[in-house]
């Protein structure tokens, strides 16, 4: 076992890549060169990356791939996608394609606001706090305008702040709850700056006017965002769902409708339902530099918000129309964090023709049904090993070292056969014996 550091990250990159070589690695040389050549030649892009995280080695790449065809409220976009997962693209690539000819997406923002919290604990009357509380929130909102001057000018800023008991829950705890309008900011930074001054100008105006104890716990933003919603929706009459795999278009509708029915009520089959739908929608979130972690928190949060976990997505048949839709929660931005700094976030942006946060929950909403739609449409007619699969042989191919010609040879032999990790690794024994 190594033994601990003490101020490492004190360290120069390179005395930190000399720590963890020494420390781990037994061919040196080979960890070195893999580390270097992971590094940009451009020493400006380089020192950018090095100084989003901390303690930076090197760059960790992801593909960046795009879907093109995406028709969404009359607007055609290709769509930036960052994610290792073979067979994403190409799904929602088809689900664009399908949709395309058959009116695209329709998406609207239901709502955009933003929720902080200041948890804070008291033990003193109720009655005293509220009427402290009512006093006190003018002062709250007021201390809180060199912050959000420029937001307020944009048309943004605090909304509200309510005092909400949770000693129910837990003794002597209490909230205040506010909620923001952050335009095209993710807004936690811009919204924890607010909360940390409520709480110093709540706890400091307490002190005078307020019998008994209040302390200030944390203040931080909340990632669940039900007002934060966004809905995006196909629809078709059944007959036009024929196509290449539906030969029977009403089969395949019931079939469809089946299988999110069983998402719905099944939280075994919701979550793997829900992941897939997360193929389409962190891809895009990734790639526009978005907070994937804040995205991810706050989607599956939303999908138990009736006590049980349950699908993203919904379907209808009614009066000879088909209706799939998807319903989701999502704080994006597309100023601040990285979105400005990333050369590729940037190259993503002007992709998408530099969309408003607005516009960009659209898209990433999107994202998520296409691909939904893609893998149910797979899971419910061929199964999803074939498509998954054939997007999955380059992989396998790779792993095994395959040479260009040995690649052009089974790709064609795997046009006519079931791709499954034995049988590539058969044929590619056969055609090197
Ligand atoms: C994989 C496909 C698309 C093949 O589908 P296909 O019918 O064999 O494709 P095709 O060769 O006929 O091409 C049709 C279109 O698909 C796209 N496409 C096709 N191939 C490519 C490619 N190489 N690169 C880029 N795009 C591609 C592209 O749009 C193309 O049009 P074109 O560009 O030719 O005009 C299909 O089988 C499919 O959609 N499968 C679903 C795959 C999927 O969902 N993958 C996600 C990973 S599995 C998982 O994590 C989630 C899951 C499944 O568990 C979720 C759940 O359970 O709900
Ligand atoms: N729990 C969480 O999710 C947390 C996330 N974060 C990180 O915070 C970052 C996002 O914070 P932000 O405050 O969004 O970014 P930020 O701190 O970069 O601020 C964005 C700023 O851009 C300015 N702005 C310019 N034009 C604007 C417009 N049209 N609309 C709105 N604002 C405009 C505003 O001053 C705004 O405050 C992400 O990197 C995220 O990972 C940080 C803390 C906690």
């Amino acid at each position: 076992m190594p033994n601990a550091i003490s101020g490492f990250s004190k360290l120069s990159k390179s005395e930190k890549i000399d720590w963890l070589i020494d420390t781990y690695f037994s061919d040196k040389e080979a960890a070195r060169n893999l580390v270097e050549q992971y590094w940009n030649t451009d020493e400006t892009i380089q020192k950018l990356h090095d100084e989003f995280i901390e303690n930076t080695i090197t760059n960790y790449y992801l593909p960046l791939g795009v879907a093109p065809n995406f028709l969404i409220n009359q607007k055609l976009y290709t769509i930036p996608m960052a994610i290792e997962e073979s067979s994403v693209v190409a799904a929602a690539s088809k689900a664009a394609k399908f949709w395309l000819d058959r009116g695209g997406f329709n998406a609207e923002i239901i709502s955009t606001e933003k929720i902080g919290q200041v948890h804070f604990t008291y033990d003193g009357d109720f009655k005293a706090l509220k009427s402290f509380f009512e006093n006190v929130k003018p002062k709250l909102i007021e201390d809180t305008k060199d912050i959000t001057k420029n937001m307020e000018r944009r048309g943004g800023g605090i909304l509200d702040i309510e005092l909400r008991p949770k000693t129910e829950d837990l003794e002597y705890y209490y909230q205040l709850h506010a909620t923001f309008e952050t335009l095209d900011a993710m807004g936690a930074n811009f919204i924890n700056s607010c909360l940390e001054q409520f709480a110093k100008t709540f706890q400091q105006e307490a002190e005078h006017k307020l019998e008994g104890q209040l302390d200030i716990v944390m203040s931080i933003l909340s990632n669940y965002v039900p007002n934060c919603l966004v809905r995006a929706e196909v629809s078709c009459p059944i007959e036009d769902l024929k196509s290449k795999d539906i030969s029977s278009p009403s089969l395949f509708a019931q079939k469809f409708k089946q299988a999110i029915n069983i998402a719905e009520i099944e939280p075994y089959r919701a979550v793997t339902h829900n992941k897939g739908i997360m193929n389409g929608i962190d891809a895009v979130v990734l790639a526009t530099g978005n907070d994937f972690r804040a995205v991810e928190a706050g989607v599956h949060a939303y999908a138990a918000k009736e006590g049980s976990y349950k699908s993203l997505t919904h379907c209808s048949i009614e009066d000879g129309v088909f209706k799939f839709w998807i319903e989701i929660p999502l704080a994006l931005g597309t100023v601040g964090g990285l979105t400005t700094l990333h050369p590729l976030v940037k190259f993503a942006l002007d992709m998408l023709e530099n969309p408003s946060a607005k516009e960009l929950m659209q898209i990433v909403a999107v994202a998520g049904l296409a691909q939904n739609f893609a893998a149910v449409k797979s899971l419910t007619t061929t199964g999803i090993q074939e498509g998954h699969m054939k997007m999955h042989l380059l992989n396998i191919l790779n792993q095994f070292g395959a040479t260009t010609t040995e690649k052009e040879k089974l790709i064609e032999h795997f046009k006519t056969h079931i791709v499954t990790h034995s049988a590539v690794v058969e044929a590619i024994e056969k055609i090197r014996r």
